[in-house]
């Protein structure tokens, strides 16, 4: 129990479930599906509970009002970050600005993203996401079966453009495969309880030997494979710029934008958080679409009479004579009602990214004290029956209409699935276009089908649900993307862009094996 100050002595706990000495809640802390159980014990405790874990306090936020009003309102106390021992500390993930507290190399990495990535900036980088998407038309055309790796690898190809203006092939593309490997090592790290170390720092100090199944050996992994990502590509950029043969990029934004402050700010060590922050953004944009666009696979395949009115909107819009493009954007409403029914219905990251305060303060009568962690349950927020009725539907029409969802901003899952205040996603923007560039063409040329049983050689349903993970996925299912007819192949041939061979990264850096095997849990 918190000892208040004594001008907060009057101030009552925020409630939630009793704890046991020592360990609080660890016992009951949900390790799957955390935002439908959170959204459960609301009913129980209200739309702001408290939990301990190991002497740790934890705040669940399950409603819009509350998020808006601790993060946004009180935006000067509610951003900063848990700190990660083994993620952060121990792989090495400090040093990029998600995992940043409040502070003033946070500021200086956002406002480097800002300079490339906000909406005005970020428009003379928005024929990438065009570009990479026709690409990715031929990937599924040249290689259906491989239509999940296309996915990752088209997200990847369009941030490392953007980012180090460096050109991904298909296949396994050096740049984007060392940047998966460094994410995955990081999703191992933040698995929640996985790492008594993240709860008892001083167990860094106990000798390898003594832990089996020590947390050592996914630890180096992780710093190597992230070390490799962000050193590689950041040599790539330099050896460009030597060469002058650099393309437009956000590395290429910052170093001139450092370059032209020079002289106003001592700033020697900028070039470092340049990197950094290329690295960062790149790493996480990198991921986030392909959990919106597995989801949105999945509700294409789930619900095939959606898609059908998806393509007919385009086939009405557009035509058949050549492809979606971003200036049809305003013109598709079902499209766009579907991209955000999508962020929606499972939301890309349904507990949010946590953010932590910085100072006691007081919500309602209630204390939360400082280094409080705040979870933000973005699924419950995007289930809430006061601005979506049947939540669970996916039912792209409740953003169309006379009084569409989205009228209310607690009705946008623009306003919740990015996060919030001054942590929102800095790639929201381009995140939005890359999501519409995908669905709008692969829409307009193939029908997303349901899988052939291996058993009854029938067509069969995908299950609909999600694995566990802070990034959310699907769990596993299988479709076949289907070209929908030659006229369809014709366009696709006639106005993408051909497939290219990888650019390849610099010489002297070895990408790290992959970190499967290191799973294991402590
Ligand atoms: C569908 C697409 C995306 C979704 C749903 C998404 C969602 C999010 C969310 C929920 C957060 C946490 C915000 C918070 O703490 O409240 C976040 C942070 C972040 N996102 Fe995204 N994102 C997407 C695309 C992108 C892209 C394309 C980029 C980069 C090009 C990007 C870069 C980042 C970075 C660097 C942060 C950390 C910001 C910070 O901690 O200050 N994201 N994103």
């Amino acid at each position: 129990k918190p000892r208040l100050p004594s001008h907060l002595a009057h101030l009552k706990p925020v409630p939630g479930p009793k704890g046991l000495p020592f360990i609080g809640n660890a016992l009951a802390m949900p390790r799957v599906k955390e935002w439908k159980v959170f959204k459960e014990w609301s009913n129980l405790y209200g739309n702001i509970f408290q939990v301990s874990v190991f002497g740790r306090t934890i705040i669940v936020v399950n409603s819009f009002d509350i998020a808006i009003e601790l993060t946004e309102k009180r935006g000067a106390i509610y951003s900063s970050r848990p700190r990660l021992i083994m993620a952060g500390k121990l792989m090495g993930f400090n040093a990029t600005y998600p995992l940043m507290p409040y502070n003033d190399g946070l500021r200086a990495a956002r406002r480097l993203a800002h300079h490339t990535l906000s909406p005005r900036p970020v428009k003379s980088m928005l024929h990438v996401p065009e570009e990479e998407g026709g690409r990715w038309l031929r990937r599924l055309l040249n290689n259906p079966k491989e239509w999940k790796q296309s996915v990752a690898e088209v997200n990847g190809a369009v941030t490392t453009k953007i980012v180090y203006g460096y050109q991904a092939g298909g296949g396994k593309d050096p740049m984007v495969k060392a940047f998966e490997v460094a994410l995955h090592a990081f999703s191992l790290a933040i698995a929640p309880g996985a790492h008594l170390v993240d709860f008892f720092p001083s167990l860094q100090k106990v000798p390898g030997w003594l832990f089996r199944f020590g947390f050592r050996e996914l630890a180096d992994h992780g710093k190597d494979a992230l070390m490799y990502s962000a050193d590689s590509s950041w040599t790539f950029v330099q050896n460009q710029i030597a060469a002058g043969v650099a393309r437009p990029s956000m590395a290429l934004d910052s170093l001139n934008l450092i370059q032209k402050e020079k002289n106003q700010k001592a700033s020697s060590d900028m070039d470092e958080v340049a990197k950094w922050t290329a690295a960062a953004t790149a790493g996480a944009g990198a991921h986030t679409p392909v959990s919106a666009l597995m989801f949105w696979v999945l509700a294409m395949v789930a619900h095939p009479h959606i898609q059908k009115k998806a393509q007919e909107e385009i086939d009405h819009v557009v035509g058949r004579d050549r492809l979606p493009n971003l200036n049809d954007r305003q013109k598709l409403p079902y499209i766009e009602a579907i991209i955000k029914e999508v962020l929606r219905w499972h939301p890309v990251t349904p507990c949010g990214v946590p953010h932590t305060s910085t100072e006691d303060d007081e919500y309602e009568g209630m204390f939360i004290p400082k280094g409080t962690s705040v979870i933000l349950n973005q699924w419950a927020m995007l289930h809430d029956p006061t601005y979506f009725s049947e939540p669970e539907k996916f039912l792209p029409e409740r953003f169309l209409g006379d009084s569409p969802a989205d009228q209310v901003r607690a009705g946008n899952p623009y306003a919740v699935a990015f996060g919030f205040g001054r942590r929102i996603c800095p790639g929201l923007h381009l995140g939005s276009v890359m999501l519409y560039c995908f669905i709008s063409k692969a829409l307009a040329t193939f029908d997303i089908k349901r899988p052939m049983s291996a058993e009854t050689g029938l067509e069969c349903d995908p299950p609909v649900d999600a694995a566990p993970g802070n990034v959310s996925f699907p769990v596993e299912f299988d479709c076949r993307f289907v070209a929908r007819d030659r006229k369809a192949i014709d366009l696709i041939n006639r106005d993408t862009e051909e497939l290219v061979a990888p650019e390849g990264m610099p010489p002297g850096f070895e990408l790290p094996p992959e970190s499967h095997s290191l799973a294991h849990h402590w």
